[in-house]
């Protein structure tokens, strides 16, 4: 057996507190075997933790990863001008190779802000696949089906597409890749597809992912034409079960959030983008007391406009308690929890939690920085305060991905490189 220990740090723990305490990692199978004192003498590596924070990896639970390359490339316009106007038309030209160039960039920038597992949804899974697997994250990954603008066999194809992809990647990566069925929208998939194709993800034992109650906009034609809020219209299409996850969840009403609760469907919030694309603000706190398992998401590069967690747990935190109207609502602890354990369970990796038999998924933050200071309250600095530049150590399976800020599995120089030629010969190519 080959282990490493984490040393000096402080740890936080599933309860949410912190406590001063090494990390003892079994390195051959990834998993923690101790959280203790001096566990120093017993391993064979040790990364110091010293003047540091040892929290669980972060669990980006809805991405669409390639789309570092559309950074900047489109601001300010609400979701549907944004995605039809600038977006739709500049992936009409992603390759793999594309597509390669943009995810290497993404788990670059994950590794760097200390996030360990993410679910993504998007085009040439299978590429992306590959990648993540080289970088050594863990990934729920799957394709995202559109049936809108379409004629039928182009529609079944997609969506033929989306369940090859999803038994080809799940496993990838040592067991690390899993994958599920991405239908991307109630909207922009219709419901002869979703009849068809669900049940045969249900037959693979894949979970099924899909952007729902984004925009307002979004909610008004379903209730015209199916006479039924969207939640309700996707429990009638089978997609509203135990394990599977919606992302934004904003214009939920109490009706669905029981639903939600009731089935045990998840949430992934996504305030950055929610905010970005002026969406709305997601009742938090109101699908938290029903019961809700809610996680927390980044969404694309392009509509936020980074991957960090960190920045994102901080959005989470206040919009939480603008939407509740209540400085209580969304508090350190429930953030923390979501942006680790929360989404682990909304995505289904085991993940999220520094105890004995736990998957060595980790990251290490440097506390001495003059906005950590004074470390009255780790929690709330995790919350509130700190940033994904503070990330000094990134652990995910039991093999260290940065150590002291170097990326190991990547060669950051090399990877920006080809992210900025291959965007800049997407955006042209969408010119032509
Ligand atoms: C079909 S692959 C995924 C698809 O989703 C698009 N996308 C990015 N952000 C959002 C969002 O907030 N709501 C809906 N769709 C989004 C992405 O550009 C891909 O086309
Ligand atoms: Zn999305």
């Amino acid at each position: 057996m080959t282990t490493l220990a984490i040393t000096g740090g402080q740890v936080l723990l599933p309860d949410i507190t912190v406590t001063r305490a090494d990390v003892l990692i079994d390195q051959d199978d990834g998993e923690i075997l101790e959280v203790g004192d001096d566990l120093a003498g017993d391993a064979d590596e040790t990364l110091d933790a010293s003047e540091s924070l040892v929290t669980p990896g972060f669990v980006n639970g809805h991405c669409h990863v390639a789309m570092t390359l559309l950074r900047g490339h489109a601001d300010d316009k609400p979701l549907d001008a944004w995605l039809q106007e600038d977006i739709w038309p500049v992936e009409a030209e992603l390759t793999a190779d594309t597509v390669r160039a943009g995810t290497e960039l993404g788990v670059l920038e994950m590794i760097k802000s200390g996030t360990t597992a993410f679910a993504d949804m998007y085009f040439f899974v299978p590429t992306i696949a590959e990648t993540v697997a080289e970088a050594g994250l863990r990934a729920r990954l799957g394709h995202g089906v559109i049936s809108v603008a379409k004629d039928e066999e182009a529609a079944r194809e997609d969506a033929r597409e989306g369940l090859a992809v999803a038994e080809e990647v799940d496993g990838m990566g040592d067991g690390r890749i899993s994958s599920a069925f991405m239908p991307h929208s109630l909207t922009t998939v219709d419901g002869q597809y979703l009849e068809e194709f669900v049940p045969q993800a249900r037959d693979l034992g894949v979970p099924i992912h899909y952007h729902a109650n984004e925009t307002a906009d979004e909610v008004a034609p379903i209730v015209d034409e199916h006479g039924v809020r969207p939640l309700a219209y996707a429990a009638e299409k089978g997609m509203l079960e135990d394990g599977d996850f919606v992302a934004h969840g904003v214009h939920v009403d109490e009706s669905e959030i029981g639903l939600l609760a009731e089935a045990g469907t998840s949430v992934i919030h996504c305030p950055a983008s929610n905010m970005k694309l002026a969406s709305g603000m997601a009742p938090v706190q109101r699908m938290l007391e029903a019961g809700v398992t809610v996680g927390i998401g980044t969404d694309g590069a392009a509509s936020n406009n980074d991957l960090s967690m960190l920045d994102e747990a901080r959005d989470a935190a206040m919009i939480g308690k603008l939407a509740a109207d209540d400085a209580s609502a969304v508090p350190a602890e429930a953030v923390v929890e979501m942006m680790t354990r929360g989404s682990a369970e909304a995505i289904g990796v085991d993940s999220g939690r520094l105890e004995a038999g736990a998957p060595a998924d980790i990251a290490v933050l440097d506390l001495e920085s003059p906005h950590l200071t004074p470390r009255n309250d780790l929690v709330s600095h995790l919350a509130y305060a700190a940033a994904a530049s503070d990330v000094r150590h990134t652990i995910c399976d039991g093999q260290v991905l940065m150590r002291d800020r170097e990326v190991l599995a990547l060669d950051e120089a090399a990877v920006c490189e080809r992210a900025t030629e291959s965007a800049d010969d997407l955006i042209a190519r969408a010119e032509e």
